[in-house]
């Protein structure tokens, strides 16, 4: 059977980020004949040019907030992956309109240039802060979220695919806490930990494109594909990080960070009560009513039984050997640690 994305053309908006290069390197290796990457920092995408050294790879300097730049990286393409994303929990509290900007209007632009040209599907990166979302992020995420769904809404048959895919935190992801506790290990200080208690769902990344494959092979426009993944708290994580290293922990308490959840949720109640089970996934099909307000009056759903959300507080909770495992899955982790460890 020949592959889906064999000799075709695909754009990964932020394709410079953790997940955009290696979905990158995963269309490559299945034989795209091309692979954009839309991106606004040139230094990233040069180092990202002379890594990969691999002439089907194609960069697009700028920012998803310019319609014209994504219309011309769209030109031509068969599969969008947007990646673009202001994702940072702290700075997008300090600056709400600039993640509008990027997480929403940037969305809608690459939706838009995808049907313009013609593009079979898209497939919109969203996250676990975007369920009963706390902070700005998570805020501006529901709403591409929104985005993705409205214009499936609209749609005809033919036109293209937009499906949306959700997970939580991917172990070793750029800027992230892994990384972050690794490099305090090795610099011999303590591990900053804002709140012991706090959980979170943990992924690979592996695992994120996993996810993002199954959207674009079977989704239907409007679709949200959320991978289940197991949790830890804070603690574990910092726990497991010194005993992957072998060195006795010494944990610092600092205090949640601006914006910050306790715990995070995956699937709302209100989704996971009309989800398919998919196993490792769930999927949850378009809500697509039309704007015939009065049906909501005179039938409501009286049947519904209420469920709990699936939070990385009743997801199945890790222990540090668990997370040790997982740690010596990672291949960044394996990298560092065939590096000699700590200490380098
Ligand atoms: O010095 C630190 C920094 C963070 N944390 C805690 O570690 C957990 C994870 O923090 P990250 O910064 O890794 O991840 P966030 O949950 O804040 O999410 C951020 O990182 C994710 C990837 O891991 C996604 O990119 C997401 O969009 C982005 O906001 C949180 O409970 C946080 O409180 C610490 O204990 N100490």
């Amino acid at each position: 059977m020949t592959d889906q994305v064999s000799g075709t053309s695909i754009l990964i908006t932020g394709g410079t980020g953790s997940f955009g290069s290696a979905m990158a390197r995963r269309m490559l290796h299945r034989g795209c004949a091309e692979v954009r990457v839309l991106s606004r920092d040139e230094a990233k995408q040069d180092g990202m040019r002379r890594r990969f050294n691999d002439d089907r790879l194609r960069f697009y300097l700028g920012d998803v907030r310019d319609p014209a730049a994504v219309a011309s990286a769209c030109r031509g393409v068969e599969y969008v992956f947007h990646a673009a994303a202001l994702k940072q929990v702290p700075s997008c509290e300090f600056f709400p309109v600039e993640a509008v900007r990027t997480n929403v209007l940037g969305s809608a632009n690459v939706v838009e240039a995808a049907r313009a040209n013609g593009v079979r599907t898209v497939v919109c990166l969203s996250t676990d802060k975007a369920v009963y979302p706390a902070n700005a992020m998570g805020m501006s995420k529901a709403l591409m979220e929104r985005v993705a769904q409205a214009y499936s809404r609209g749609q005809s048959t033919g036109d293209t695919v937009v499906c949306t895919v959700r997970y939580g935190n991917v172990l070793c992801s750029r800027g992230s806490v892994v990384p972050l506790f690794i490099e305090q290990v090795r610099n011999g200080v303590p591990l900053t930990v804002t709140d012991p208690r706090m959980t979170r769902f943990l992924m690979s990344m592996e695992d994120a494109i996993g996810l993002v494959e199954r959207a674009f092979t079977f989704g239907e426009t409007g679709d949200l594909f959320v991978r289940k993944a197991p949790a830890s708290t804070v603690d574990i994580l910092a726990r497991a990080v010194a005993r992957l290293f072998g060195v006795v922990p010494v944990v610092t308490t600092i205090g949640a960070r601006h914006g910050e959840k306790f715990h995070e949720t995956l699937v709302a109640r209100e989704e996971l009560a009309r989800a398919e089970d998919h196993g490792e996934m769930f999927r949850i099909p378009l809500d697509a009513p039309d704007l015939d307000y009065h049906l909501y009056f005179d039938e409501g759903d009286e049947g519904a039984e209420p469920v709990e959300p699936y939070t990385s507080d009743n997801a199945e909770q890790l222990d540090a050997d668990a997370v040790v495992k997982i740690f010596h899955q990672t291949p960044e982790i394996r990298a560092l640690l065939e590096m000699g460890g700590i200490g380098g």
